[in-house]
């Protein structure tokens, strides 16, 4: 089978019920994770909120609405001791994620969102937190 290409969000990528399976999904691994667990675990104090909050960033993101108000930047910014070995865990645990869902179209637009997005975090992280240190790249791999 030929590899989905990218798409603009578009409703019919996916719909809101595999939006809410994916974010479930990815919190019920990221939960116990023994290095990203205790990070949600410290800092999510509302779960159901959160739930809603990332539902509404992946259906933005991927199915074009506009329910989410957030400032993901200077939240993760504000998130002590990020690595890339945490960023690059956190991309491991959604493409496990994303490969469950029988959508390959959801699958390639989503991780290919999470890298860049991720990517892009990451990259201001360090420029923030690490301005001395050397620039590392994520490999998404
Ligand atoms: C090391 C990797 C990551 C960690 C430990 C992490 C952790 C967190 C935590 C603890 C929050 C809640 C912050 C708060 O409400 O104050 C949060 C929010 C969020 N995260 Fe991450 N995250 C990571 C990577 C990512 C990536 C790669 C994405 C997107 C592809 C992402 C998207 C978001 C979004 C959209 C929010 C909600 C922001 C808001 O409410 O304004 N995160 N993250």
């Amino acid at each position: 089978m030929s590899q989905p290409e990218f798409l603009a969000p578009h409703p019919d990528l996916c719909t809101e019920e595999e939006i809410s399976w994916l974010v479930h999904a990815f919190y019920a691994r990221a939960r116990k994770d023994p290095l990203l667990g205790p990070i949600f675990e410290g800092h999510v104090t509302d779960w159901d909120a959160h739930f809603v909050q990332m539902t509404n960033f992946w259906s933005m993101k991927l199915r074009g609405t506009s329910h989410f108000r957030g400032a993901p930047m200077p939240k993760h910014v504000a998130l002590p001791g990020l690595t890339s070995e945490l960023f690059e865990r956190w991309l491991q645990l959604f493409r496990q994620t994303t490969s469950e869902m029988e959508n390959p179209v959801l699958q390639f637009n989503a991780d290919t969102l999470a890298l860049h997005i991720g990517g892009r975090l990451w990259l201001r992280y360090q420029m923030e937190r690490y301005p001395d240190k050397q620039l590392v790249d994520l490999h998404g791999a």
